[in-house]
This record gives C-alpha cells, sequence and structure tokens, in this order.
C-alpha cells in the first residue's frame, strides 16, 4: 500500500531534495500536502507532478496565483498559517517538517496527532518547544525522526545502543566562510560572503546562520532536546571537511563516527525508510581520495553564538524560544543590509538580557501559544535593538 506523505516547505532545500527522493519512486507514496511561500511555480510544478491533494501558500497574497497555476489539475489550493496547520491535520504516515524558522512549530506540532512519523528538519522547533512537542509525540504515539545531519548521524550511532552507555554526542561543525577569517574582517563580510557555504547547498537562511555559528548553536541546543545529555556532555567540534558528521562517544572510551557526503538526501532518505536502509542516489566517499580528516576548536571569540547557547541551556525555560526569535529578526536586519555580521550576535544577547529582567526566561512554556508569545516579544525586542545598532552605524 501506498504511504501517504506530506511535506511542509516542500519549495525550499530540505524539501526539494524530498521531493527529489519521493519521485524516484512515485507509486510507493501518496502524496497528501505539499506547501511552500512565494515560489508558486515550484509548488504547482510539484504539486502537479506529485498528484498531490492539497498544495499550501503560506502568503495569502499569493493564493490566486497558485489557484491560477493549478487550475484544471485538480489539486486543492488554500493559503495561509492555519491553511498549513488544517493540511497537517489531514491524515499522513510521514510528514517532513521543512519550512524555515518558528513558522514550522505549529504545523509540525498539528501533524504529531496522527501518530505517524514527523521527520524534523525544521530545528527551530526543538529550539523554542522542545518538550512540548516531544510530549505531544509521546501523547499520541508518534515518532520524530532527525533531518538534520548532524542529529541523523547520532541517531545512527546510536541503532542498538542503551543511552546509559552514552559518554559523550560530539557534532561536527564546518565553521562555514569566515572559519580563518580575522574578526575584524568578519564584521565587515557582506551578504553575498555571508550566505556562500563551503561545503553545503542550502537555503539562504540556515546558510548564513552556518557562517555565524548561529547554526550550530541551535544545533547544540537540538542535540540537547533531541537525546536528553546533560549540555556538558555535548561538544560542537569544527570540521572544515563536512565529511564527519557526528560522533558518539561511549563510556568504554569509543567513539562511534558518522561519515556521509554532504548531501542531505542522506539524512532525508534516512528518516524516510526507516528503519530499513535502502539505496539512496548519494555519492560514496573515496577515502583515499580524501586522504585526511581535520579538526578544531571552534573560537568563541569570533564564532560567540556558541557561548550563547550554552547559556541558554544552562537557563532552559523559555531561554530556547527567546535566542531563536532574537537571532531571526536580528537575521532579518543581517539580510535586509541594517546592520553589519557581528551585531547579530549582538542583538541576540541584548534581547536575552532584556527578555530577563523579571527573571522570567527560566520559567517553562506552558503551551504553544505561550511560546508564540515569548516569540512575539523577543522579536519586538531584537528588532529594536537593532534599529539602535543600525541607528549608530
Ligand atoms: N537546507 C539544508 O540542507 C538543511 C536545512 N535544515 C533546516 O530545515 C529547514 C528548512 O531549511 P531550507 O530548506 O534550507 O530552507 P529554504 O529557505 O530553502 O526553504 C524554506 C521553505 O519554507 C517556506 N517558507 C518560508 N517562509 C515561510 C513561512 N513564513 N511560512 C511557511 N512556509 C515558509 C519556503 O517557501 P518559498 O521558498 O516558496 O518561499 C520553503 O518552502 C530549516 O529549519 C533549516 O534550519 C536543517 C539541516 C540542513
Ligand atoms: C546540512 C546540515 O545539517 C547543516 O545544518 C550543516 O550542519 C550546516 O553546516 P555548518 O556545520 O557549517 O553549520
Ligand atoms: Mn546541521
Amino acid at each position: 500500500m501506498a504511504r501517504r506523505i506530506s511535506i511542509f516547505g516542500s519549495t525550499g532545500s530540505i524539501g526539494q531534495n524530498t521531493v527529489d527522493l519521493i519521485q524516484r519512486d512515485p507509486d510507493a507514496y501518496d502524496v497528501v500536502a505539499l506547501t511552500g511561500g512565494a515560489n508558486i511555480a515550484l509548488l504547482a510544478e510539484q504539486a502537479r507532478v506529485l498528484r498531490a491533494d492539497i498544495a499550501i501558500t503560506a502568503y495569502d497574497d499569493r493564493l490566486e496565483d497558485l489557484r491560477a497555476a493549478l487550475a484544471g489539475s485538480g489539486v486543492e489550493v488554500a493559503s495561509g498559517a492555519q491553511a498549513l496547520c488544517d493540511a497537517a491535520d489531514r491524515p499522513a504516515d510521514w510528514v517532513m517538517s521543512a519550512i524555515v524558522g518558528a513558522a514550522g512549530l505549529y504545523p509540525g506540532f498539528a501533524a504529531l496527532r496522527h501518530g505517524g512519523s514527523l521527520a524534523l528538519a525544521n530545528k527551530e522547533s526543538l529550539v523554542t518547544a522542545g518538550p512540548l512537542l516531544l510530549a505531544e509525540a509521546r501523547a499520541h504515539g508518534a515518532r520524530i525522526l532527525p533531518v538534520d545531519s548532524e542529529h541523523s548521524a547520532v541517531f545512527q550511532a546510536l541503532v542498538g545502543e542503551d543511552m546509559d552507555a552514552v559518554e559523550r554526542i560530539v557534532i561536527t561543525a564546518s565553521g562555514g566562510p569566515f572559519r580563518d577569517w580575522p574578526l575584524e574582517a568578519i564584521a565587515k563580510a557582506t551578504l553575498a560572503e555571508a550566505v556562500a557555504h563551503p561545503n553545503w547547498d542550502m537555503g539562504q537562511r540556515i546558510s548564513i546562520d552556518s557562517a555565524s555559528m548561529f547554526n550550530k548553536a541551535l544545533e547544540l541546543i537540538e542535540t540537547r532536546e533531541f537525546f536528553g545529555l546533560d549540555p556538558a556532555r555535548i561538544e560542537a567540534v569544527v570540521h572544515p571537511g563536512s565529511i564527519v558528521h557526528a560522533l558518539v562517544g561511549f563510556k568504554d572510551g569509543a567513539l562511534m563516527a558518522h561519515l556521509g557526503a554532504p548531501d542531505m538526501r542522506h539524512a532525508i532518505g534516512y528518516a524516510l525508510h526507516w528503519p530499513e536502509r535502502r539505496d539512496l542516489p548519494v555519492a560514496r566517499l573515496d577515502l583515499a581520495a580524501i586522504g585526511s580528516l581535520s579538526f578544531e576548536r571552534p573560537d568563541e571569540a569570533r564564532f560567540p553564538a556558541l557561548r550563547l547557547a550554552r547559556e541558554v541551556m544552562a537557563t532552559g525555560g523559555r531561554a530556547g524560544a527567546v535566542f531563536n526569535a532574537a537571532k531571526e529578526a536580528a537575521l532579518d536586519a543581517f539580510i535586509a543590509g541594517q546592520i553589519g555580521f557581528l551585531d547579530m550576535a549582538a542583538v541576540v544577547e541584548a534581547t536575552l538580557e532584556g527578555m530577563d529582567r523579571d527573571g522570567s526566561l527560566s520559567i517553562p512554556p506552558q503551551s504553544l501559544d505561550c511560546v508564540a508569545n515569548v516569540d512575539h516579544l523577543a522579536r519586538d525586542m531584537a528588532q529594536r535593538a537593532a534599529a539602535d545598532r543600525a541607528a549608530r552605524r
């Protein structure tokens, strides 16, 4: 029987890689919902090719374009944040959560109610609302499968292992395009320079987050939420080649590494076929051609996001939601050319401090609506901090 699948964020980098895998075996899947944002032409093409039941754009002002692009196809259309959640309410066996940013939280949460599998690329969901998301999955007998390459790697290294035997988890960081740049040069980095990831072909926002190492900061928190390890036992190591994705250290001293070509179709395919392994169209590593693998300690002076992540994990509660929202607002301001590259970390730090003036940062959010409220307040504060910095430039 065909598996019912939905892809949230199908027009993005992860979404397109997921569609690529699905298209290779179309009879195996019955596509329920595909969602996108502004890229209406691609969303409509995907919906036609995969014969989706419904295609949704996040933006109401793009609905008529989507309707026109899908006229005569038999594919239903809808728009807006509520329509995304309604689509997640449609039963599916496997759902890809690949919307970028906190906007992915509600649809992913709604998808858990069917008790199927949620393939989670949207790391922001775990950073902002990890305990709520995991509790919702437990309540409905649903499964969250990691898609982020490092977390997929850890998940694979843990197959058949007892968590009591795990001493530490090490996730790797490429170091991004500014890995060996001096601080003064990073301060003047342009958008084009920041988006040019050395190894991975990804969306604009995560590429810039890799350059600032905010991506790795989010991933440290994601690791903590996903695998429940004490933050002191979670490390990030710079590995410029992006060949080793993560390592799990066991109490007998063994360190199990996951290696693979930097191609997200591996992690997506692993989540798609789990618990089986199937053939995937990814390059096989030629270790002799690679020659050597190198590792470095991350430099927290040039990449303060890592220190901030440690502080967020120590605080717990709402700190993850504040951290992510402030980071998203600071990233918007950098992309808009309003603030410099290093201002992003300064904005996030100021927002974490500002949001803790009443001592509420460590209080756990009780509901998604509480997370959304914290997100809104933090975003607002971060926008003001960014505007202040912009005015001083
Ligand atoms: N790219 C990668 O290799 C990896 C990505 N991830 C994570 O996966 C997620 C997706 O990343 P990536 O694919 O790179 O991102 P992209 O920017 O390439 O794609 C994002 C997707 O979300 C849609 N979208 C954008 N804004 C909204 C919104 N407000 N509401 C609903 N949908 C929206 C986009 O639509 P449209 O383009 O049509 O506007 C697109 O479909 C992120 O959380 C990222 O951190 C994790 C590991 C690796
Ligand atoms: C592919 C993937 O999982 C990204 O999150 C990747 O980790 C980004 O590279 P950095 O290691 O540079 O952040
Ligand atoms: Mn990653």
